[in-house]
């Protein structure tokens, strides 16, 4: 678990953070949201020590990260930026193995590693292995910069505005893979952005960050529903912010499960968005889905009136 708490870091005079607490539970993936200079990479650069606070803690399960040396806890941190900072000379399996080689891990383990991670991130390693930065598009830069940051299992991953600078297609891919990536492996989360539809994909905890202030903190869900202020309001969409809300509602919170009625069509997901069955409705002119939940099996079926929650 990492603990903030009563954070502060200035810059000059002023206060880039401004007393933040916050607890990221181990396992979960907490998404730091704003608008530009509200503060969010600065909070992050602090939890890995490249920038130090100037009052306030920072806990990582339990121990003040003031006294564990940089070096250290950045080799038990990932962390991945929007130019991803892959070494240009090197190729993909030798970037992908720099932690593991300064922790001297065995070739033999470094190179299942390496091989497992790169399938992991959807790049196959017999393709992709042997080539250098330059022979690659930026998607899979990004993907090589998210396998390089989990090489060593870190306890935590540091992603600051991670799929910036991929178009919307490919982003989506690589939050759909880190999605499952982190189910996976349990790794603690915690990322940068100011796209609210990443931000609510990912975000199991949404914590929202106004001129360095902490101002709320929820699920996606929660947040949409009950803005804590205009400001959050409006950046969560302003008058579409009940789009994005269909967003951070599953199909499983509004369908009914004991409605014996058949409805025909391709069943749903219960675990779809809203929006997406909505989009579903529209594109087939139906008022009505079937849903199937893929834990269980149990189905059901989802009205257009509860979607809109009427
Ligand atoms: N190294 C620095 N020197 C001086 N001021 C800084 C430095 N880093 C950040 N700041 C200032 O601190 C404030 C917060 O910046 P920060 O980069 O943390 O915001 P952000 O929310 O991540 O913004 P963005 O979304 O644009 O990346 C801004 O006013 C910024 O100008």
């Amino acid at each position: 678990m990492i603990e903030f708490e009563s954070v502060t870091r200035s810059f000059g005079g002023t206060r880039a953070v401004d007393e933040v607490t916050l607890a990221v539970e181990r396992g979960t993936i907490c998404a730091l949201v704003g608008t530009s200079g509200s503060g969010k990479s600065t909070l992050l650069r602090l939890v890995n020590r490249l920038l130090d606070p100037d009052g306030g803690r920072i806990r990582l399960d339990g121990v003040d990260i003031a006294g564990i040396a940089p070096v250290e806890l950045r080799r038990r941190m990932g962390y991945v930026i929007q130019s991803v900072g892959l070494f240009p000379h090197w190729t993909v399996e030798r970037n992908v193995a720099t932690v593991p080689l300064l922790l001297g891990w065995p070739a033999a383990r470094i190179a299942a590693r390496v091989a497992e991670l790169l399938d992991l991130v959807g790049l196959a390693p017999d393709v992709h292995a042997r080539r250098y930065p330059d022979e690659l598009s930026g998607g899979q830069q990004q993907r090589v910069g998210v396998a390089r940051a989990l090489a060593a299992d870190p306890e935590l991953l540091l992603m600051d505005e991670p799929f910036g600078a991929v178009d919307p297609p490919t982003r989506r891919s690589l939050q759909d893979s880190l999605a499952a990536i982190q189910k996976r492996t349990g790794t603690t989360i915690i990322i940068v952005t100011h796209d609210v539809e990443e931000a609510i994909r990912l975000g199991g905890t949404l914590a929202v960050l106004e001129h360095g202030r902490l101002v709320q903190t929820g699920t996606p869900a929660a947040v949409l529903a009950h803005p804590a202020n205009e400001q959050v309001a409006r950046f969560f969409g302003g008058p579409l912010l009940g789009l994005h809300l269909l967003q951070a509602l599953n199909v499983g919170n509004r369908a009914n499960f004991t409605d014996p009625s058949q409805v025909g069509g391709e069943p749903i997901d219960a675990d779809a968005s809203l929006e997406t069955a909505l989009a579903r409705m529209i594109a087939e002119g139906t008022s009505r889905l079937p849903v199937v939940n893929p834990a269980n099996g149990r189905r059901g079926v989802l009205e257009l009136a509860e979607l809109v929650g009427l």
